[in-house]
C-alpha cells in the first residue's frame, strides 16, 4: 500500500462509526488528540532509532505515517499538498533549500 492509497482508505473510514473505526474515533476526538498521538508515535520512532531496534523502528514508522495522515485529514490538508512541497524542494539540495527558507524568514 502506498501513502495515497492509505489516505483514500482513511477518507473512507473517517465516515464510519467511531465504534467501528479507530480513524473515525480519533477524528471525532479532535485534532488535538490526533496531534498528541502523532507526537507520541514520533517519540517512539526516535527511541527505536537511537536504540538501534530496527524491527521496532519499522513498526513505529508505520504508526507515525498513519497518524500523520490522520492529522492532515483533521486539518483539511491533502497529502498532495505535502507531496507538492517535497516536489518543489527537489529542484535544489536540502542545504540550499534550508538557506532559502532562512533568507525568507528575515
Ligand atoms: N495503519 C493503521 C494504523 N496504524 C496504527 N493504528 C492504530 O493506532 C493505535 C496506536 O496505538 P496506541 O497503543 O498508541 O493507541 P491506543 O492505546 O489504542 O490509543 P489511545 O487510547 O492512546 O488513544 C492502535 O490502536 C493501532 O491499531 C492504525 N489504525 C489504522 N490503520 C489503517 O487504517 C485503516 C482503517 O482503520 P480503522 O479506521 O480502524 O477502520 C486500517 O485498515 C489500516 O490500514
Amino acid at each position: 500500500m502506498n501513502l495515497e492509497e492509505l489516505e483514500a482508505r482513511l477518507a473512507e473510514r473517517a465516515a464510519a462509526s467511531p465504534e467501528d473505526s479507530y480513524t473515525a474515533q480519533l477524528i471525532a476526538r479532535g485534532i488535538g488528540k490526533a496531534a498528541q498521538k502523532l507526537g507520541e508515535e514520533a517519540v517512539e520512532a526516535v527511541i527505536a532509532a537511537v536504540t538501534g531496534d530496527r524491527e521496532e523502528l519499522v513498526k513505529e514508522s508505520a504508526d507515525l505515517l498513519y497518524h500523520l495522515l490522520v492529522v492532515l485529514r483533521a486539518a483539511g490538508v491533502p497529502l498532495a499538498a505535502v507531496m507538492d512541497e517535497l516536489d518543489a524542494r527537489t529542484a535544489s539540495s536540502g542545504l540550499a533549500e534550508k538557506a532559502a527558507r532562512r533568507e525568507k524568514r528575515r
